[in-house]
């Protein structure tokens, strides 16, 4: 066996993983709740990379990367946002969104809000509107929609 072929047979498809049709049933929330056309989905370091450039391209839409400090090549804005465990940074490229274009926010999992917050932030400076912020978990005890300046939508609320 080529060491191609062994590495390829240890790997393994798991079915449905992490929620049956999950692309699916947000695709279907936006496209089906009234929302203006939305031209840019933002989806937040690092796991709003996982999906957020998948559901972008089933709307037509373009996907921003908003990344911790440093990461992002060019010019870039930056906002400063406070989390469970200290400060830190987001940024943005300069050029990514252009004034008066619709975007949502994508992430896994709301806690605080201070992230989505953080993001919303630099969608405004930048001349966009946020629509809906999106996420896959809601931890709603800690009441981080309340932070928002946009409706919110989340697939699944833990609230323990
Ligand atoms: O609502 P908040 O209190 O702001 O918390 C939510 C954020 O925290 C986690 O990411 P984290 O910052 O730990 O980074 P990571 O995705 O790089 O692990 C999570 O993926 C969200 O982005
Ligand atoms: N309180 C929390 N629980 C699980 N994941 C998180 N990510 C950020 N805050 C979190």
């Amino acid at each position: 066996m080529s060491d191609i072929a062994r590495i390829k047979s240890l790997l393994r498809a798991i079915p449905d993983f992490p929620k049956k049709a999950l692309v699916t049933n947000i695709t279907h929330h936006l496209l089906s709740s009234g929302l203006p056309k939305i031209d840019v989905v933002v989806g937040l370091d690092a796991r709003g990379f996982l999906l957020g450039p998948w559901i972008a391209n089933r709307l037509g839409a373009a996907f921003v990367p908003v990344r911790k400090a440093g990461k992002l090549p060019g010019e870039t804005t930056r906002v400063a946002y406070e989390k469970e465990y200290g400060t830190d940074y987001f940024e943005m490229q300069k050029d990514a969104i252009k004034p008066g274009q619709n975007a949502i926010v994508l992430d896994d999992l709301i806690a605080t809000g201070g992230s989505a917050k953080a993001a919303g932030e630099l969608i405004k400076s930048h001349g966009g509107k946020t629509l809906e912020y999106v996420f896959f978990v809601e931890l709603t005890a800690l009441k981080g929609v309340q932070q928002l300046d946009a409706p919110a939508y989340s697939l699944i609320q833990f609230d323990d």
